[in-house]
């Protein structure tokens, strides 16, 4: 479950993302469905449905080979959907393997109409494009569609449509709108709607009759059985050597320690790094945490000094975010020289960091921002990555971490990004700036937690904008930064949505900070959802 043994080497490419081995990925017994992405918004999410539904799953380009796949053994494949139109000079085509490999095949949306496509029907623009909820009629009996009522309602986000069936295919469906729905032939099924998103309610029935019924998954995929082969991956690659583990103290690299600290016991030294641009109280608030429940010791680093000179000047984001990873390794690499050999760096890195940072899960879906831990890595990494979570979204994690026995303040913490402050603090970060936003985040989290507010919210922090205002204060004129307040809900950082917290809450840290924060005299909060927003501002 975690990257292949690749020693970097100069003509590694920079800032690529290691690439993984899938026959580490999972266990023989393990059932696992590949869904390609064609560039859809709701890629990840289909993932996560068939998680959920516990069935394994990968996320590959739509081009991936059938040697990219192979090693998963799947016993199906979701076609994800995706902006292009099929019949355009370069829309993205069906691999050949697809048919070929006569797995079971399921076109959502771009995907059902490739299958069209492909297999000799015919797909054109619709005069009336379809975006939002809709109701269809299913007209036609398909194990696609066992144990659901006649008319469902579903989410349609679609501009093309299937004008011709390919031959065999019968229409199982319509709407008001496709009079081909839904089709199939045997076990290649195409659905115009998307059951992954929740505005299609039935969707999470449709998905697993694919998985259970079309595809014959025995839904073995559970967090017991992802512990216990990557317990036997770890011990396998790791042998007798040693790790570093990059310890932060959050909810990924805590469950990170304590699945590894299973697998090879004091053959692991955790190594945290106050970066200086932590929260208020945290380095010592982990170092106590941390001793009471981890039976390791800790290699604690201030390294405060080095990461604010080297950010110096910075303005710019992706920068900073370079800087800190490269920053990060380099005291780590210190670390080594005092504290090892180390073979092995591992990291809490989650699949969504891996999606957001870089072009190597799907080569159709943008680059957000370069997570430290991922794209940010130096190219020139004397280090084996050792990450046993890269494929795992974070309530995974969760569920893990609670089954390793880690208590709910280790696992319910809420994220705090690696790069930290320096990602809150718009424009260059000086020492005044960090101390400025460290006390409006204090504040933050003090109201929230006494508003009893913490454990709906799934972040909630302060950022400095580089902006002055006018304001009075005693009577006379202030001329001062402003901070936004940002706070938001969210399954899995994925999508979030601005949270609706109480006035008075708003009240009152906008009061404080203004009167205990010297600097600040005019606060905002941020009503944005991701997207088109992200959570972080930078
Ligand atoms: N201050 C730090 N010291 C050592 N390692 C760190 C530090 N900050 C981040 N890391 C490493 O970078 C990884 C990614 O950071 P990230 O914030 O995504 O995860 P986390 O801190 O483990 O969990 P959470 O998302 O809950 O904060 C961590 O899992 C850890 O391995
Ligand atoms: O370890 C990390 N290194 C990073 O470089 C990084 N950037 C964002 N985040 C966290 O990831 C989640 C999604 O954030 P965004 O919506 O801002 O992309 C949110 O939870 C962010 O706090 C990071 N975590
Ligand atoms: N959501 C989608 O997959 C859209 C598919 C195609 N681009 C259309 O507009 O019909
Ligand atoms: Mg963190």
């Amino acid at each position: 479950m975690e990257t292949k043994a690749t020693i970097r080497t100069a003509a590694t490419p920079e800032h690529a993302a290691p690439e993984a081995e899938p026959a580490e990925r999972l266990p023989m017994s393990t059932d696992a469905v590949v869904v390609l992405d064609f560039g859809s918004q709701y890629s990840q999410l289909i993932a996560r449905r068939v998680r959920e539904a516990s069935v394994y799953c990968e996320l590959l380009p739509h081009d991936a080979t059938w040697s990219d796949v192979a090693p998963l053994r799947p016993r199906g494949v979701i076609l994800s959907g995706g902006p292009a139109s099929v019949y355009e000079p370069g829309a993205p085509q069906l691999p050949a393997w697809v048919l070929e490999s006569d797995l079971p095949v399921l076109g959502i949306c771009y995907g059902m109409q490739l299958l069209a496509h492909a297999l000799g029907g015919a797909v054109e623009p619709a005069a009336e494009r379809e975006y939002g909820p809709a109701t269809i009629e299913v007209f036609e009996p398909h194990p696609i569609f066992a144990g659901l009522p006649e008319r469902l309602d579903v989410w349609m986000s679609h501009g093309d449509r299937i004008a011709r069936l390919p031959e065999g295919f019968a229409p199982l469906a319509r709407s008001g709108n496709s009079p081909y729905a839904a089709m199939a032939r045997g076990n290649l099924i195409g659905l115009q709607f998307h059951p992954e998103v929740a505005h299609t309610p039935l969707g999470r029935v449709i998905l697993r009759n694919f998985l259970y019924d079309v595809c014959g998954c025995a839904g073995n995929w559970t967090a017991e059985s992802f512990i216990e082969s990557s317990i036997a991956a770890i011990r396998e690659r790791v042998g007798n050597d040693r790790v570093l583990l990059a310890l932060s103290g959050g909810v990924d690299s805590s469950v990170a320690a304590a699945l590894i600290h299973r697998a090879i016991g004091d053959q692991l030294t955790p190594v945290f790094v106050d970066t200086g641009l932590l929260r208020e109280g945290e380095p010592e608030t982990i170092k106590e945490v941390f001793g009471r429940h981890f039976k390791m010791p800790l290699v604690a680093i201030d390294a405060g000094e080095r990461f604010l000179a080297r950010l110096r000047g910075v303005l710019d984001p992706e920068e900073k975010r370079r800087i800190i990873g490269d920053e990060f390794v380099r005291v780590f690499e210190a670390a080594a020289v005092e504290h090892g050999p180390f073979r092995f760096l591992a990291q809490g890195t989650l699949y969504p960091d891996v999606i957001e940072s870089a072009t190597a899960v799907s080569k159709a879906a943008a680059k957000i921002k370069t997570h430290h831990n991922v794209g940010g890595l130096p190219a020139d990494l004397r280090f084996e990555l050792l990450e046993p979570l890269r494929f795992l979204f974070k309530d995974e994690v969760r569920t893990i971490g609670r089954l390793l026995g880690l208590p709910e303040e280790i696992v319910q913490r809420q994220p705090f990004p690696g790069p930290g402050l320096a990602v809150r603090i718009i424009g260059e970060v000086t020492p005044e700036a960090v101390t400025t936003v460290r006390r409006a985040d204090a504040i933050v989290r003090q109201e929230v937690e006494a508003a009893g507010l913490s454990a709906e919210l799934w972040q909630f922090f302060a950022v400095l904008l580089p902006v002055r205002t006018t304001g009075v204060m005693g009577d006379y004129r202030t001329y001062a930064q402003v901070c936004a307040i940002r706070a938001v809900t969210s399954e899995d950082a994925m999508t979030a949505d601005w949270a609706r917290v109480p006035h008075e809450l708003l009240a009152r840290i906008s009061n404080r900070i203004v009167n205990e924060v010297p600097g600040i005299n005019r606060v905002v909060y941020d009503v944005t959802s991701k997207p088109p927003a992200t959570i972080e501002w930078e």
